[in-house]
């Protein structure tokens, strides 16, 4: 029996990491689990449950096979461990925070993976990047324009017709609680991490 993959995106600042974190027990008690990413953001600015690397180690693990996915965006590399395919192959589910720009290619790997847009408008993305502190002005602006491009009809992400019903929204400008509520629903109704 095989697990199935599902990959969250969002924009930078739609609150990935937060659903995660306040999902993580719950998706624990029903048998799904999230991948660690590894990043090549500085120790300090890691900032969620990921580990920082330098780019030469990056690129030194990714030529050694040591990711499922791996990608570049906002000037940073990320990778998903390898490890995730033993746990799917044991018949777990597994969530990964992804990229929307990615989403294709995972899909070449993964044909059956799940996936979900976490959403949330503009200004309340300024807001909430602002506030986190994490990135500079100039960084935040880079990272809202790419997440307008995105949103292109000609960007081939999230929203492309021939997705099908293994692709979700969900909507993150609420409290955290709800949209918690509204992801584990939203995981039955596909019947994952059943
Ligand atoms: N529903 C929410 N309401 C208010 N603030 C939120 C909500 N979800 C996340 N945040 C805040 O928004 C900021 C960005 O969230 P984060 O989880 O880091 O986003 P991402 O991982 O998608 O970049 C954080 O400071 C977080 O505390
Ligand atoms: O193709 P995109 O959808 O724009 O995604 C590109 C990357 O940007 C986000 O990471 P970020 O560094 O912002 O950290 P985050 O996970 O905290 O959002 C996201 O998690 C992706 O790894």
């Amino acid at each position: 029996m095989s697990g199935r993959l599902i990959y969250l995106m969002g924009p930078s600042g739609s609150g990935k990491d937060s659903l995660l974190n306040a999902a993580r027990e719950r998706l624990a008690e029903r048998g799904c689990l999230i991948a660690r990413r590894v990043i090549t953001r500085s120790a300090e600015a890691v900032g969620e449950d990921a580990i920082g690397v330098s780019p030469a180690e990056f690129d030194q693990q990714e030529a050694a096979g040591a990711f499922a996915l791996s990608w570049r965006a906002n000037g940073l590399a990320y990778g998903i461990p390898r490890q995730i395919d033993d746990w799917l192959a044991a018949g777990q589910d597994v969530l990964v925070n992804g990229s929307r720009g990615y989403l294709l290619k995972a899909r070449e790997r993964y044909p059956e993976l799940l996936a979900i847009l976490l959403q949330v408008d503009e200004a309340a993305l300024r807001q909430r990047l602002h506030a986190r502190g994490r990135e500079s002005a100039e960084q935040i602006e880079a990272r809202l324009a790419r997440s307008r491009e995105l949103q292109l009809p000609s960007a081939s992400v999230a929203g492309d017709s021939d997705e099908g019903e293994s692709q979700y929204l969900l909507n993150n400008s609420g409290p955290l609680d709800q949209t918690v509520t509204q992801l584990l629903q939203l995981l039955s109704d596909a019947r994952a991490c059943a």
